[in-house]
C-alpha cells in the first residue's frame, strides 16, 4: 500500500493543467467496442482506473496503438469473445467500475456480455438493476449468477423499446445508449443521466453514425443504424479535478490559476464554491483563484443554514461533495452537506474531526460544518484514504494543516488523479511518496 507524507501549511502558487475527465474516458474507451473501424481518443488521464480499462481492451483483442502521452488509437476488429471466460477478465472485470459498460456495446454488436459485480468505490450500495433492466427491454436476457456474476445475451438483434428510467444512473444510461445505436428501431430512454460524460459519449457516437436525439437532456431518442464507423475524439477536462484544485486553492491560502477548463461545461460547480464565499474569477478559458486569507459560507435569503447537496446533472455531482466539506472546515460560517446519492461517503469526516475541524455527522448522509475561518489551522496526522475523493480531501487537509500528515492507500487517489503529487509539488507542495 503506497503512502503521501504531506508537510502542510505552505501556499502554493501557479498555474495547473486539469487532465481529461476520467469518468467520461470509462465511457469512451468502451465505445471503442461498437466498430470494427479505427476510433482516436485524446486528452486520456493516466490514471490507474483507465490504463487498467486500457488493458482489459487490449486483452479482449482490441488493438491498442498509443500515438502521444494522451493520445491512443483502438481497433475492435478481432474481438476475442472467449476471452471473457478467463479468470482473468473475471480479476479484472472486479477492479474498477468503469467494466460495467463494456455490457451495452458487448451485447450490441455480438449478442453477449458477461461480467463479475464491477469494482470501484465502496461507498455505499451501488445498484446495476437500470444497467439491467434496460438492456432487458432492448431483447437481453439476464441470467444471474449467485449475485456477482452477470450473463446476458440476446437471440438475434436488439430492438429498441420505450423506457422509463426508475434512477438516472450514469454508467446505466451510458450502457443503454451504446446498445440502442445499434437495436432495430427506434429507442426513446425517458429519465437519462445526461451528465457531461453522457453528453460526450452520445457527442462521438453521432459522429460515428448513431442517430441521437435529445443529447444533454433527461429524453433521448435513439433511431438504430446497421453499423457504426471511426471517429476521433478529444476528452473534456476533468470536471472533478478543476473543482478539487478550486478546493485546495482556497483551503492552503493559494493563488492558482487552472488552465483551459472549458467553463461552459461547469455547471453549477463554480457557483457552489462562491457559496462557500471562495473568490474565482475566469479569464478567458482559465479559472483564477486569489490567494484568500478568509472566506466566508453565504446563508439563504432569509438568514438561515446554507445546504449543500448532491444531484444528478444538472446538480452538483456527488463526487464533489467531500471537496466541498472539506473546504467549508476552513470557511467563516456553517453549511450542512447532505450526500443524497451514497450512504458511506462522509465517514471520512472522523478524520478531519481528529485534524481538529469542527463538524457534526447527524446521519450517514448528513453533516454540519462549522468553518474554523482559519482562527486555528488543522493539525497533521496519520489517516487512511477510504475512497477517491474522501482521499482527495485528506490531501487537502493534510496540504493546509500544521506539520506533518499521512495518508495512507493512495492507490485510492491514483485511480482517479493524474500523478498528483508531482503535479502539486510543481506548486509548491511538499508531498513525498512512501
Ligand atoms: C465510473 C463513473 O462514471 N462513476 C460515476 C457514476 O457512477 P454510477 O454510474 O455507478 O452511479 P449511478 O448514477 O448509477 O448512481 C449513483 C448512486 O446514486 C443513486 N441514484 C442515482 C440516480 C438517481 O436518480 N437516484 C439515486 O438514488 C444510485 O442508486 C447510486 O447509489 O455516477 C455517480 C453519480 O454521479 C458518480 O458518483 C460516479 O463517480
Ligand atoms: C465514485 C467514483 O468513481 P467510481 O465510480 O469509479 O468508483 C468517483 O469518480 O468519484
Amino acid at each position: 500500500m503506497a503512502a503521501f507524507e504531506v508537510i502542510g501549511g505552505n501556499p502554493l502558487k501557479g498555474e495547473i493543467v486539469p487532465q481529461g475527465a476520467k469518468n467520461e474516458a470509462l465511457q469512451i474507451l468502451c465505445a471503442v467496442l461498437l466498430t470494427s473501424e479505427p476510433v482516436t481518443i485524446s486528452n486520456i488521464p493516466d490514471i490507474r482506473d483507465v490504463n487498467k480499462l486500457i488493458e482489459l481492451l487490449r486483452d479482449m483483442g482490441v488493438k491498442v496503438g498509443k500515438l502521444a502521452t494522451d493520445t491512443y488509437r483502438f481497433q475492435a476488429d478481432d474481438v476475442h469473445i472467449d476471452y471473457l471466460d478467463t479468470p482473468e477478465f473475471v480479476a479484472q472485470g472486479r477492479a474498477l467500475r468503469g467494466s460495467v459498460m463494456i455490457l451495452g456495446p458487448m451485447l450490441a454488436r455480438f449478442g453477449k456480455c458477461q461480467l463479475p459485480k464491477p469494482g470501484g468505490d465502496k461507498i455505499g450500495r451501488r445498484p446495476l438493476d437500470t444497467h439491467f433492466v434496460g438492456l432487458e427491454k432492448l431483447g437481453g436476457k439476464l441470467t444471474l449468477e449467485g449475485l456477482d456474476f452477470y450473463r446476458i445475451n440476446s437471440e438475434g438483434k436488439l430492438r429498441g423499446a420505450y423506457m422509463l428510467l426508475e434512477e438516472a444512473s450514469v454508467t446505466g444510461t451510458a450502457n443503454i445508449v451504446m446498445a440502442a445505436v445499434l437495436a432495430e428501431g427506434t429507442t426513446t430512454i425517458y429519465n437519462a443521466a445526461c451528465e457531461p460524460y453522457v453528453q460526450q459519449l452520445c457527442k462521438m457516437l453521432v459522429r460515428m453514425g448513431a442517430r441521437i436525439n435529445g443529447i444533454g437532456s433527461n429524453l433521448l431518442t435513439i433511431e438504430g443504424v446497421e453499423s457504426l464507423g471511426g471517429t476521433d475524439h478529444r476528452m473534456l477536462p476533468d470536471m472533478i479535478e478543476i473543482g478539487s484544485f478550486i478546493g485546495l486553492a482556497a483551503m492552503t491560502g493559494s493563488e492558482i490559476t487552472i488552465k483551459d477548463c472549458q467553463i461552459t461545461e461547469l455547471g453549477v460547480i463554480p457557483d457552489t464554491f462562491r457559496k462557500l464565499g471562495i473568490q474565482l474569477e475566469f479569464r478567458g478559458d482559465d479559472i483564477y483563484i486569489p490567494a484568500q486569507d478568509r472566506y466566508e459560507i453565504s446563508t439563504y435569503l432569509d438568514g438561515s443554514i446554507l445546504t449543500i447537496s448532491d444531484h444528478t446533472w444538472p446538480g452538483l455531482t456527488p463526487d464533489l461533495l467531500s471537496i466541498v466539506l472539506v473546504v467549508a472546515a476552513q470557511a467563516k460560517g456553517t453549511v450542512l452537506i447532505h450526500q443524497k446519492m451514497f450512504e458511506s461517503r462522509l465517514f471520512f469526516v472522523d478524520k478531519l474531526i481528529d485534524m481538529g475541524a469542527q463538524i457534526i455527522l447527524c446521519d450517514p448522509h448528513r453533516a454540519t460544518v462549522i468553518g474554523l475561518n482559519k482562527r486555528t489551522q488543522l493539525h497533521g496526522i496519520t489517516m487512511t484514504s477510504p475512497d477517491i475523493r474522501a482521499g482527495v480531501a485528506l490531501l487537502i487537509a493534510a496540504l493546509s494543516a500544521d506539520g506533518r500528515s499521512v495518508i495512507e492507500n493512495v492507490e485510492q487517489i491514483d485511480r482517479g488523479y493524474q500523478h498528483i503529487d508531482k503535479r502539486l509539488n510543481a506548486l509548491g507542495a511538499q508531498i513525498r511518496r512512501l
